[in-house]
């Protein structure tokens, strides 16, 4: 239901009229190609070419529509920047408020390009296909369930171990956000199959091979803040079952955890340098804290991989359990810690967490900026490739 509500959302804000639909008539569409200097009438009729494309362009695609189309009639971001699990606004606020001072004969241009390329690869057959762009309710990388108090998100891509593409980036939040939402007192998150999570989906890097790089790896660095944004101001307890090993994104999210239990068949690492990349998750300020700073470094610069039992000593899993156990006493004692007052849990966290908020944000911030920079390097861009191409395992 959440997803819908996002999707529907999307749907609704890339175009101004309140009566957009995601589903698009079928029909063929006039151009005013290429226009150099896109006039008031340009602008208005894109606009309304908008209203009738038969694909769904795509959420992506939406934002900037929307951004560029805000940025024509009202100029640069000038709202304040709507709350964290306020998804839909936040995107759109961030879409927008990424365009600068772009000034806005150029951002109406730019709509007027979008459109015209959009409408130019769109096919039409003079047919209405009733639901056919209709996305079907529920998550499709993540089961989530909810009973004894807990809510379990369940990464579900057994498959790709445990691959965070960008649909599932998308749905996490989403999950987090209902979750903190709903009636229960815990949120714990794990993993599906044999892995808890191989971190990023490289795949997600694919398309930085090919046309608008540094738009991508914007785009990226605004989701992975978004990402990361919806851990730090989680408000229940939030704990992790890690039922697996744990590589990269998974691996430093878990310092953002309010307790951490394992398998001892998990390991746990962090490949950035391998990668051609730098910490993210807030790792570079809660790494050095949780272990030393020498243990963070080898972790984070190094990429040195930690058994379960060494990720205990080191304070970044909170207790290892044998394999064959490692379920039932987990959920054993998850379901006990369930029972405890709501409120108090909640507070507490609050008091805990309060403390270093603000920071853990600019940290966020700060990491987002500079992971931007990486991803357009060529150390980054050969590291996937070499990955894609199957010569390294990292
Ligand atoms: C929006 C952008 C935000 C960016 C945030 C940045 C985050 C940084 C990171 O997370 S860095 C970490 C990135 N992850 C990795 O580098 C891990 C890459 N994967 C591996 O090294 C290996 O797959 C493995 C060690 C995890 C598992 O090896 P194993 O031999 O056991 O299994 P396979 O390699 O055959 O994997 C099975 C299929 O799963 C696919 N897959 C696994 N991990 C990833 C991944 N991270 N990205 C994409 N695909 C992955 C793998 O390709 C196999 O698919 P196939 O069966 O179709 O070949």
């Amino acid at each position: 239901v959440a997803m819908a509500h996002l999707v529907a959302g999307l749907a609704r804000c890339w175009c101004p009229s309140p009566l957009q639909v995601i589903n698009f008539p079928v029909v063929q569409l006039h151009m005013s190609l290429m226009a150099m200097r896109a006039s008031q009438k340009d602008f208005e009729n894109a606009m309304n070419q908008v209203k009738l494309l038969k694909k769904d362009p795509g959420n992506e695609v939406k934002l900037k529509l929307y951004a560029l189309y805000k940025q024509a009639t009202e100029g640069p971001c000038n709202t304040p920047k709507p709350g964290v699990f306020d998804l839909i606004s936040k995107a759109k606020w961030d879409t927008w408020s990424a365009l600068g001072s772009l000034p806005k004969e150029t951002a109406r241009q730019n709509y007027v390009d979008l459109v015209s390329s959009l409408s130019s690869s769109s096919k039409s057959s003079g047919q209405v296909e009733p639901g056919a762009d209709r996305k079907p309710p529920g998550y499709e990388t993540l089961v989530v369930t909810s009973e004894d108090g807990i809510t379990k998100i369940m990464l579900n891509r057994p498959t790709k171990k445990n691959a965070m593409n960008r649909q599932m980036y998308h749905e996490i939040m989403l999950a987090l956000e209902a979750a903190s939402k709903d009636d229960s007192r815990i949120t714990v998150i794990t993993g599906n199959g044999d892995y808890y999570s191989s971190g990023n989906d490289l795949t997600n890097f694919t398309d930085m091979a090919s046309g608008k790089v540094e738009e991508l790896a914007k785009n990226s660095a605004i989701l992975l803040r978004n990402f990361v944004g919806c851990f730090i101001d989680f408000p229940k307890p939030l704990v992790a079952v890690v039922n697996g090993p744990a590589v990269g994104i998974s691996v430093t999210t878990l310092g953002l955890f309010d307790a951490v239990y394992s398998t001892d068949r998990a390991t746990f690492h962090t490949p950035f340098s391998h990668l051609g990349q730098s910490p993210e998750g807030c790792s570079s300020y809660t790494f050095p804290r949780i272990m030393s700073p020498s243990k963070a470094t080898e972790m984070l610069i190094f990429g040195k991989k930690l058994t379960a039992r060494e990720a205990c000593a080191q304070g970044l899993v909170t207790e290892v359990f044998p394999d064959s156990t490692f379920q039932k006493e987990v959920w054993t004692r998850l379901k006990a810690y369930a029972k405890l007052p709501p409120n108090a849990m909640r507070i507490s966290k609050e008091v805990i967490r309060n403390k270093e908020k603000e920071k853990l944000h600019a940290i966020n911030a700060e990491e987002c900026s500079v992971l931007q920079e990486r991803w357009l390097s060529d150390e980054c861009m050969n590291a996937v490739m070499n990955f894609l191409s199957r010569k390294a395992k990292l």
